[in-house]
C-alpha cells in the first residue's frame, strides 16, 4: 500500500501547538508502521460525503484525517477534533475523471459563507404600492465564463459539481472562489481571464499520484526513513510541492546553459535550489557551485538547501554556497595560495582623481571617468588603449570619440599602478583572474554552476561563470530583467552564453498577494527587453492569495510621514508581524535617517541592511532599495518616494544621452519594483510632497494626504 502526504496536511500540522505537533507526528507515525494500533482508534467518519476519510485520535482534542482506499493511505489533515471532522465533511478526495490528477476538492454544494452566487432576482411588483423613484441602475456585472462549456471546464480539471457555478461567475466572484478551486483549475481560468484561451492540457501519466497536478498537493513516502525525515523537518512547502512548471525546469536536462525567469516571487530561487539538490542526488561526482550576489543571499541560499538536503549531509557538503565576489576569492587563494586584497570603491575613486591630477587634466569631470572606469574599462578589463579606442564592439556608452579615449587612457593606467602598487585587486580584476585560471584547467572546479540573481552579473562575473564548468547542463541561470538595478546591460550571447530556446518563465507568483502584485507589475512594462535583445515577457503572472490593498500616502512634511509610518508599524506588530518580519526601505543612504525616525517613533529598534548583514531576530530591518534584493518580508514600507529622489535627480542629471536617461528611468523604476516586491502580505508606501511620478503608474489612490 502507498502511504501519502498531502499538502493540507503539512500545512494544518504547522498550525498547531510545538506539543500537538509533536504528538500529531508520532501517531503519523504509529500509523504508518500499523493502522490497528489500538491507541490510535482509526474509525471511518460518517458524516461526510467521501467514505475513504478516517479519524485517527492524537491526543485527547486533536485528530488526523486520513483518506484510505484499497491501494493507498494518506495523511490529509490535522486539527482539533470538530474543526478536523468539518474539514472532512466538507471534502472529497479523488482522481479527477477527465485529468486523472489526485484532487482534494471542496464540496460545492456545502460552501454557505463566501456570500450569494448570483445577484438577487427582481422583486414580484403584482401588487406594489407606489415606490420611492428607483435607484440609479447597477449594471449587473457579465460572467466571464459563461461562454466556456462544461466539457471545457472538465478538460482543466474542474470538478464536475463547480462547472455549473464557474459559468456564472463573474470576475470579483471568480476572485472570491478561485482558491477553493483545486489550483490548476483556478490558474487556468485565471489565464482564461486574462488572454481568452484556457491552456491546452498535457498529455498525463497513467499512474493518477505520477500527475504533475498531484505532485503540487500531494507527497509520496517511499520509506519508514522518509516519513520520519518529513515529520521531524519543519515540511515547507517549497521543499516538496513544486508547481508542474518548476518541477518541469527542476528536472529537465538542456543542451546547453539555461535560465528560468518570471516576475518577483513566482519561484526562481525555489528552482534553483532544487536544480543544486538534483544535481548532487543524481550524480555522486558533481561538485556545484550555487551563487548569488552577496553574502547575506547567499546564507539564505545556504538555509534553504540545507532543509532540501536533510536528509543526506554528504550531498549538502557538495555544493558550495557563496556570493560571487566569496567563491572568487576562495578560488583565487585555491589557485595562487594568497587571499585576494579587493580595492574597495572608497579607494578606487581617489586613485583617479590623483591620476588626473598627476597628469594635469583640468577641467575632466570626475564623475564621467568614474563611471568610465567602473562601466567599460574595469567592468569589462580593458588591457589596452587599443581594446579601449574599440569599445563600441561591446557597449552603449559611445559617447567619447576615439581620439578622446585615447586620450584619456593614461588615467586609467596610472589609477591600475596606484591601485596594484597598494596590493589591491578590482573585484571584476579577480573574476578575470579566476576565469584565467579555471579555462587553463581540463578538470574544471564544478561541474554545475547554478546562479540566482542572475540579471545582476557584470561581465567579468558572467565570464568567471562561463569558465568554472564546462558541458551541456553545467550552467542553469534563475533571474529577471525587470529587477536589474545594478549592471548595465551587456549581450550574454557575445559572451558565449547563450540561452536563447532554454528560458522558462514562471508564472505563479507565491510570495505577493494579489493586490501587491497587481500594483508593482504597473511601474514595469510587459515586456521587460535588453538593449541587446533579450525579452522576458511578464505577462500572465498569477497569484495564490488576496490581501489588502497597498497604501500610498502624501505628506506636507518628513515628521508627519514617520508619524504615519510609525502607526503602520505599531498595526503591523499588533497584528502579530515580528520585527524581523518588517522591511523598510528608502532610495538611498542619505534618507535612511528617515526609516530610523518612524522605527524610533514606534518604539522599535532596526539594523541596517548591507552586502553582509542580513535581517536579525528582534529588528526591523532597513536599507537602501538596492539591498530589498532577493530577500522577502510579511510587512514593506517603501519611504521619501519623493519627487527627485525616484528617479535620483543626480542620476537624471548625469545622463549624458538619451540612451543613457532611459536607463537611468529602467533601472530606477526596477529599484521600486524591487523594493515593493519584498512584501508577502503588506505593503506601505509614503512620500513628501511633491510626489514621485512613478507614484501615479501603480494604478493606487493616494489615500492620505496630510
Ligand atoms: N512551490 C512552492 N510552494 C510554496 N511556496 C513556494 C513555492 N515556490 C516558491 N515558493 C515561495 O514563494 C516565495 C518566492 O519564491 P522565490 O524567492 O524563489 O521567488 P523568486 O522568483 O526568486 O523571487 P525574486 O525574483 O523576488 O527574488 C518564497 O517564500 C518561496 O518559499
Amino acid at each position: 500500500m502507498q502511504f501519502h502526504i498531502a499538502d493540507s496536511f503539512t500545512a494544518a500540522l504547522a498550525r498547531l501547538s510545538g506539543q500537538e505537533q509533536k504528538q500529531a507526528k508520532t501517531a503519523a507515525f504509529d500509523l504508518q508502521l500499523n493502522p490497528a494500533h489500538p491507541g490510535l482508534q482509526m474509525h471511518r467518519l460518517t458524516n461526510s460525503r467521501d467514505p475513504n476519510f478516517w479519524s485517527v485520535r492524537v491526543n485527547q482534542d486533536v485528530r488526523i484525517i486520513v483518506h484510505k482506499t484499497e491501494a493507498s493511505f494518506m495523511l490529509a489533515y490535522v486539527d482539533h477534533h470538530d474543526k478536523a471532522y468539518v474539514w472532512a465533511e466538507r471534502r472529497r478526495i479523488e482522481a479527477h475523471p477527465r485529468t486523472g490528477a489526485i484532487q482534494i476538492v471542496e464540496v460545492n454544494e456545502r460552501i454557505e459563507d463566501a456570500g450569494p452566487l448570483f445577484a438577487p432576482s427582481q422583486p414580484d411588483t403584482t401588487n406594489a404600492q407606489p415606490q420611492p423613484a428607483p435607484a440609479p441602475f447597477q449594471p449587473v456585472a457579465p460572467a466571464i465564463f459563461a461562454n466556456l462549456t462544461e466539457d471545457a471546464l472538465l478538460n482543466i480539471g474542474a470538478p464536475a459539481d463547480w462547472t455549473s457555478d464557474i459559468q456564472g461567475w463573474t470576475e470579483e466572484r471568480f476572485f472570491q472562489m478561485s482558491d477553493r478551486l483545486p489550483a490548476e483549475v483556478g490558474e487556468a481560468l485565471l489565464d482564461y481571464a486574462a488572454t481568452g484561451r484556457l491552456p491546452t492540457p498535457e498529455a498525463a501519466p497513467t499512474d493518477p499520484f505520477a500527475h504533475p497536478d498531484t505532485l503540487r498537493r500531494v507527497y509520496t513516502i517511499t520509506s519508514e526513513d522518509e516519513l520520519r525525515l518529513a515529520l521531524d523537518f519543519p515540511w515547507d512547502k517549497w521543499s516538496v510541492f513544486l508547481h508542474p512548471s518548476q518541477r518541469n525546469v527542476v528536472g529537465r536536462d538542456y543542451s546547453g546553459p539555461a535560465r528560468v525567469t518570471g516576475t518577483a516571487g513566482t519561484g526562481k530561487t525555489i528552482v534553483a535550489l532544487h536544480r543544486a539538490a538534483r544535481a548532487v542526488r543524481e550524480d555522486a561526482q558533481a561538485r556545484v557551485l550555487l551563487t548569488s550576489f552577496s553574502r547575506p543571499l547567499a546564507n539564505a541560499l545556504r538555509a534553504k538547501l540545507a532543509i532540501l538536503l536533510s536528509d543526506d549531509p554528504v550531498k549538502l557538503a557538495r555544493v558550495s554556497i557563496a556570493s560571487f565576489e566569496d567563491a572568487a576569492s576562495e578560488l583565487f587563494q585555491l589557485a595562487t595560495g594568497r587571499r585576494p586584497t579587493l580595492a574597495p570603491i572608497d579607494a578606487q575613486l581617489p586613485a583617479l582623481e590623483r591620476a588626473i591630477a598627476d597628469l594635469g587634466y583640468k577641467d575632466l569631470p570626475t564623475r564621467f571617468v568614474f563611471s568610465e572606469w567602473r562601466q567599460i574599462v574595469d567592468a569589462w578589463n580593458l588591457p589596452d588603449v587599443a581594446s579601449y579606442t574599440n569599445v563600441l564592439r561591446i557597449g552603449r556608452r559611445t559617447r567619447l570619440g576615439s581620439k578622446q579615449r585615447e586620450a584619456l587612457w593614461p588615467v586609467f593606467e596610472a589609477a591600475r599602478f596606484m591601485l596594484a602598487a597598494r596590493g589591491f585587486i578590482t573585484p571584476s580584476q579577480l573574476f578575470a583572474a579566476v576565469e584565467a585560471d579555471a579555462k587553463a584547467r581540463t578538470d574544471k572546479p564544478f561541474t554545475h554552476v547554478i546562479v540566482d540573481e542572475a540579471q545582476d552579473l557584470g561581465v567579468a562575473e558572467l565570464q568567471m561563470v562561463g569558465a568554472l564548468a564546462s558541458g551541456p547542463n553545467a550552467h542553469f541561470f534563475a533571474g529577471d530583467l525587470g529587477q536589474r538595478i545594478f549592471q548595465s546591460p551587456f549581450s550574454w550571447t557575445g559572451l558565449g552564453v547563450d540561452v536563447r530556446g532554454r528560458s522558462t518563465s514562471l508564472k505563479v507568483n507565491y510570495r505577493m498577494s494579489r493586490q501587491i502584485r497587481e500594483a508593482a507589475d504597473k511601474l514595469l512594462p510587459s515586456i521587460a527587453r535588453d538593449a541587446y535583445g533579450a525579452e522576458d515577457d511578464r505577462t500572465g503572472a498569477q497569484s495564490v492569495f488576496d490581501g489588502p490593498v497597498p497604501s500610498v500616502a502624501e505628506f506636507a512634511d518628513e515628521r508627519s510621514e514617520e508619524r504615519y509610518i510609525a502607526e503602520f508599524l505599531l498595526r503591523a506588530t499588533a497584528e502579530g508581524i515580528p520585527p524581523s518580519a518588517i522591511g523598510v526601505f528608502v532610495r538611498s543612504t542619505s534618507l535612511l535617517s528617515r526609516a530610523r525616525n518612524a522605527i524610533a517613533a514606534a518604539g522599535l529598534e532596526c539594523r541596517q541592511l548591507s552586502e553582509r548583514v542580513e535581517a536579525l531576530q528582534n529588528y526591523v530591518s532597513i536599507g537602501t532599495m538596492h539591498f530589498a534584493k532577493g530577500l522577502e518580508f510579511r510587512a514593506v514600507v517603501v519611504m521619501a518616494c519623493d519627487d527627485e529622489v525616484l528617479p535620483l535627480q543626480s542620476r537624471v542629471d548625469g545622463a549624458a544621452d538619451e540612451s543613457e536617461l532611459r536607463e537611468v528611468f529602467d533601472t530606477e523604476r526596477s529599484l521600486l519594483y524591487v523594493a515593493c516586491t519584498r512584501a508577502r502580505d503588506r505593503l506601505s508606501l509614503s512620500t513628501v510632497t511633491p510626489v514621485s511620478e512613478f507614484f501615479s503608474d501603480m494604478g493606487i489612490e493616494i489615500g492620505a494626504r496630510l
